[in-house]
């Protein structure tokens, strides 16, 4: 009996030690991609897209250090683009985005519509004298951006995409897929185990966009997966694309199952 008890305080000691090792190790990959200033200089081919008639560069940014004029651009095509899908959640919806946009966690990838042959000769070049200077341009020729996290979700780490968003005259042009590619790279080079998002059920197109063309699938987390009757009362739906076994098993297990 003494035996008994003494093992099983010494297998909860031990288990409890390597859960905090673990939670540590997963605290200090989401620390150490957080740290790197400008993930886009590990990928220098993703820094210029040109592709059905758009010539675009990307450009890295951080929430709490975003120019006035660059806030404004993204809460008016955060407007353009889902004030329609959100309907009447969208007031609300709005203020959280605004709070959310200058969050220090939050990094951005801007796309810019090429201006001037400069840029064309070293596309990387000019994007670290933009990062370092603060200089972003003239915000007018943004064209869109993606702003994404480094966060743990169901004790993965994972990059979460908080928004993506073109104009519309850059959209169906590959530029979304292409951005979702380089974000995927970005996960896994700095040790992510998926990529997660959120997308409302209205936004049709986006839907389709992720879960047909891109093969993103509805995680266990998603409202729907939790419990069909919450999740017909929600009015998005939570995507994943993992990237290892444990990760899969966490947020994307019994998919097979499910209706
Ligand atoms: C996590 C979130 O941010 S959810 C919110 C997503 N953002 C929005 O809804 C804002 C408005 N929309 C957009 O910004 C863009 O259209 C995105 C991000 C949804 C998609 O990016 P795009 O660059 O337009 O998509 P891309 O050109 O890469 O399209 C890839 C495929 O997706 C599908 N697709 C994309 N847009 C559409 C569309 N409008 N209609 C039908 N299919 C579409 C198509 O299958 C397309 O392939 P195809 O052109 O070869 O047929």
């Amino acid at each position: 009996m003494e035996t008994k008890r003494f093992s099983t305080s010494k297998e909860k000691r031990i288990r409890r030690k390597e859960v905090l090792e673990k939670k540590k190790a997963i605290d200090e990959i989401i620390k150490k991609a957080s740290s790197v200033k400008d993930h886009l200089l590990s990928f220098p081919p993703f820094c210029h897209y040109e592709r059905n008639g758009l010539s675009v560069y990307l450009e890295s940014g951080i929430g709490d250090q975003l120019p006035s004029p660059i806030k404004k651009y993204i809460q008016n095509l955060l407007k353009a683009n889902m004030e329609g899908p959100y309907g009447s959640e969208w007031q609300m919806e709005e203020k959280v985005k605004r709070r959310e946009m200058v969050s220090p966690e939050a990094r951005y990838i801007f796309v810019r519509q090429s201006t001037n042959a400069a840029s064309d000769e070293n596309p990387l070049a000019k994007n670290e004298e933009r990062l370092y200077t603060g200089q972003t341009g003239d915000q007018n020729h943004l064209v869109g951006f993606v702003h994404y996290r480094f966060i743990v979700e169901e004790d993965i780490p994972v990059v979460y995409v908080y928004e993506l968003q073109l104009e519309a005259c850059a959209q169906r042009k590959g530029l979304g897929k292409f951005l979702m590619q380089l974000i995927e790279l970005i996960a896994h080079k700095n040790r992510m185990g998926a990529v997660m998002l959120t997308v409302q059920k209205a936004n049709v197109l986006a839907m389709n966009f992720y879960t047909t063309k891109l093969r993103y699938t509805i995680s266990t987390i998603s409202p729907s997966r939790v419990d069909p009757l919450i999740g017909a009362e929600k009015s998005y739906e939570i995507l994943c694309k993992t990237f290892d076994s444990e990760a899969k098993a966490k947020l994307e297990e019994k998919q097979q199952d499910d209706g």
